[in-house]
């Protein structure tokens, strides 16, 4: 009998899974039901309040102090964790070359698309794009990104030179948050330049070490940003410890979305590759009657933004990290970048100019650069319909998710309005 939960936290794709079994990544969360004082840097959230939240069994809640009942986890990290899907890479990482399980993370990057004949637009941007095909362009992207170090689908325009350095901004999250979107968008941008598939240096290659991460990074000129994004990051217990040792002055970069469509987009993806899954109702919840969310479900635990911030937050100040709204990158890219570009101490150069709406996607795509005949938008591993979800549910995730949004838009000082949305995709 498969437990279908361990099945979608198994490794799935370059991008979104991995492309071969990969060792559990660690635990998530700290001790973060004690009484502890997070962030001394940043203000001390009243953590007790959040207990009560938190998903456990009845006879478990710990706010009733229950927890000293045998079985009963005395906090959040000990609830079982089922691995996240992560991205191991491409050849590089283990992906063998040509793997179908390996074509769709590639593909995430934008794609070059073919103009379709009439699909007029506008005089700017030329045509709409037809959706591209995901096969070709994937393998051309794997071949570019196949070797450490290599361009990984790199869409700047800088020559090949420079020196490898390591990066001095990272997106670390979050899954199904936008970050591929916002790489492609970033890398615009002369002053960046970002490997283009996910290094899991920090969670999976971490024992590789750093001339091997170095060796990864594309080569940079004097004052050019590396960035590279892997979303598992945020939720790896060992991250921010990791690159703070790597760098204290790193810049951390967080696409956060509403978490309950955030989870239905994580199943989504995981539906896609295996339409045999329980429905999403089903995985929910540890006891449907009882009305127990199942926090121990990647899908739903990664939407815990406050606690995994809350890890990040005893070696990072607020001032270094930027919380990106995946809506906002959506409605508002440009607006966004902005915020993205200013955080990096960039120029803005990255601006509406660079973004045309797409309809036919749905989604705001990137004009085609001086250089190239085409414009880019993400293929078709991004913004795949997602199934209806009984309203019931998404109800009582809504429910489950207000006290973390909450307490997430205090710790942040940002409001990211999800409780005000009618309804989920
Ligand atoms: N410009 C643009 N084009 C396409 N998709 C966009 C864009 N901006 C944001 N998004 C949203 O990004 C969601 C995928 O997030 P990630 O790139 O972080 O996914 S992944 O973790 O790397 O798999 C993806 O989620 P789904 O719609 O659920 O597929 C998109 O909604």
């Amino acid at each position: 009998m498969w437990n279908w939960k361990e099945v979608m936290a198994a490794p799935e794709n370059c991008e979104e899974g991995g492309c071969q079994p990969q060792p559990a990544p660690p635990r998530l969360g700290r001790e973060f039901l004690e009484d502890a004082t997070p962030g001394t840097q940043t203000m001390n959230p009243p953590w007790s309040k959040l207990r009560s939240c938190l998903p456990l069994p009845t006879v478990c809640h710990l706010s009733s102090g229950s927890q000293k009942k045998a079985g009963c986890p005395k906090k959040l990290s000990q609830i079982p964790i089922r691995p996240e899907p992560s991205d191991p890479g491409p050849a590089a990482w283990g992906c063998p070359r040509g793997s179908v399980s390996c074509r769709e993370g590639a593909a995430d990057t934008w794609l070059r698309t073919q103009l379709a004949p009439g699909e007029v637009i506008t005089a700017q941007s030329g045509a709409f794009e037809r959706d591209p095909q995901e096969s070709s362009t994937t393998d051309e992207e794997l071949s570019r990104a196949g070797s450490p170090g290599s361009r990984g689908g790199s869409s700047s325009t800088t020559p090949d030179y420079g020196e490898k350095r390591l990066p001095q901004a990272l997106i670390i999250g979050v899954k199904k948050g936008g970050t591929r979107a916002l790489l492609e968008a970033i890398r615009a941008h002369p002053d960046v330049r970002a490997v283009g598939t996910e290094p899991h240096f920090f969670d999976r290659n971490y024992e590789k070490g750093l001339e091997w991460y170095r060796n990864v990074m594309p080569k940079t000129l004097e004052g050019q940003i590396t960035m590279e994004k892997t979303p598992s990051y945020f939720v790896t217990n060992e991250a921010p410890r990791r690159i703070h040792s790597m760098a204290k002055d790193t810049k951390l970069i967080v696409v956060v979305r509403n978490p309950v469509t955030r989870a239905i987009s994580d199943y989504t993806q995981t539906l896609s590759k295996k339409p045999e899954i329980p429905t999403f109702e089903v995985l929910a919840f540890k006891n449907r009657t009882l009305g127990l969310i199942d926090a121990s479900w990647s899908a739903i635990r990664i939407g815990i933004y406050a606690l995994h911030l809350e890890n990040w937050l005893q070696y990072f100040p607020l001032s270094q990290i930027l919380f990106v709204s995946g809506e906002r990158l959506i409605t508002d890219p440009a607006g966004e970048m902005a915020k993205v570009q200013d955080f990096l101490g960039l120029k803005r150069i990255v601006t509406e100019k660079h973004f045309y709406f797409n309809k036919t996607k749905g989604f705001p795509c990137l004009k085609k650069p001086e250089d190239s005949s085409a414009p880019r938008c993400l293929g078709k591993s991004k913004g795949r319909t997602h199934p209806k979800i009984d309203p019931d549910v998404i109800h009582r995730l809504r429910k489950f998710y207000k006290p973390f949004n909450v307490m997430f838009y205090q710790m942040t000082g940002q409001d990211f309005q999800w409780e005000q949305e009618e309804s989920d995709k």
